[in-house]
């Protein structure tokens, strides 16, 4: 691994040399997508001997949502699960106490969320850095154990990174960049331009609205890397080098986060009040269990889930145990699916109650569109 590590360093410090202009810019759109196809690598399972760095931990995923909590050590992850979860899972006050992934559960809202407690990263996972000298554990964990913790990421629903408010801003900076360098997108849509490959034609680049930062030539060098010199490239918003190489590289994933400043028994009211206005902050103290409940709200509006009420036939709707959807797969026919595998098959109509429905109830078909807290009632086939 150590010498995709060393190229991914060459070209990042070629970057960081390279200036910004419209000359350069092809270069740089070039750089990138080396960087990109580099760092695909260390996420791929090692051929052979290598370090396992594609591999998340080996915690099988329950419940209805998984939400990892990721963050430089010692910043109260542990301490965070324990006090949501009501798992165990070893706090103190050295680094790097937590050597594996450990989950929890949350039920809220009926609602089961898995929630993973996973080792505290450091800057340069990439480079090879690894864990820090003086510490215990040097032995046990390495840059690939670090991958791991990434890998597990990808698979969560939404991210919780926690913040030490004590602690320099920059330590957001450095996570989010550790993230993002393997693929983890967060926050963020995936970018709206399509990506066509063809096979004559060359690379034609359109836009529907003024762009400033991709031009045909960067477009073309970005391209050439992929060894793609026929595609059909166009726009819908002002696109970034980075974007066209998300979406060639396609292996992107898009998670909520939220930052979980913790310890703010340790700062002042007045550097409180700054910190609360940033965009998706939550201040906690895990410790004194400050501000857990507003924490948990954040989480549920991230995840962004669908709780639908089943109605059997002349009874009462089951407030207790809602089918929970994803917010992007909630027509009736992913409401069937989770229900039982043939249910779909059995169906005729369904009866639903609530937001989405325009007459209580109304008649719908498969492909109708369930909102939070709908009741659905399924009628099958005779
Ligand atoms: N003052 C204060 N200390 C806290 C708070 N939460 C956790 N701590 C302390 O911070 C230290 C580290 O807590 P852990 O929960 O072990 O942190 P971690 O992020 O899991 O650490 P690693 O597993 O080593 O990465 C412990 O001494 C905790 O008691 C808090 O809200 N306020
Ligand atoms: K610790
Ligand atoms: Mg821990």
């Amino acid at each position: 691994m150590a010498t995709v590590m060393q190229k991914i360093k060459d070209i990042e410090d070629e970057m960081a040399k390279t200036q910004k202009n419209k000359a350069t810019a092809h270069h740089l759109g070039l750089l990138k997508a080396k960087l990109a196809k580099l760092r695909r690598e260390l996420l791929e399972p090692p051929s052979k001997g290598g370090g396992g760095a594609g591999q998340g931990f080996d915690v099988t995923k329950s419940g209805d949502a998984r939400v990892g909590l990721v963050g430089f050590p010692s910043v109260g992850k542990s301490t965070l699960l324990n006090k949501l979860t009501g798992t165990f899972s070893e706090v103190a006050s050295y680094e790097f106490t937590t050597l594996t992934c450990i989950p929890g559960v949350i039920v809220y809202r009926g609602a089961k969320i898995q929630l993973l407690d996973l080792p505290g990263i450091i800057e340069g996972a990439k480079d090879g850095k690894g864990r820090g000298r003086q510490h215990r554990q040097l032995i046990v964990f390495n840059a690939a154990s670090e991958m791991q913790v990434i890998s597990t990421a990808r698979t969560c629903n939404c991210i919780i990174i926690v913040l030490d408010a004590i602690k320099p801003i920059t330590h957001k900076r450095l996570i989010e960049k550790e993230l993002e360098g393997f693929g983890i997108r967060l926050n963020k849509e995936p970018p709206n331009l399509t990506f066509r490959k063809k096979d004559k034609g060359g690379i034609n680049f359109t836009s529907t609205v003024t762009n400033t930062h991709l031009d045909l030539e960067t477009v073309k060098a970005i391209c050439s890397e992929y060894r793609i010199h026929n595609a059909d490239v166009t726009l819908r918003f002002d696109a970034t080098a980075d974007d066209l190489i998300d979406v060639i590289e396609g292996s992107r994933v898009y998670i909520p986060c939220v930052y979980a400043l913790n310890k703010i028994d340790q700062i002042t009211l007045e550097e409180l009040e700054i910190l609360d206005k940033l965009p998706h902050y939550c201040p906690v103290s895990a410790h004194l269990e400050w501000n857990l409940d507003g924490l948990l709200d954040k989480i549920w509006e991230y995840l962004d889930l669908t709780r639908i009420y089943t109605k059997p036939k002349g009874m009462n709707p089951d407030y207790e145990d809602p089918v929970i959807l994803s917010s992007k797969k909630r027509t009736v026919e992913d409401f069937c699916n989770q229900i039982h595998k043939d249910m779909s098959k059995q169906f005729k109509y369904a009866l639903v109650w609530g937001s989405s429905a325009k007459h209580k109830p109304q008649r719908v078909g498969k492909e109708h569109e369930l909102e939070d807290e709908d009741v659905v009632q399924i009628i099958k086939k005779v």
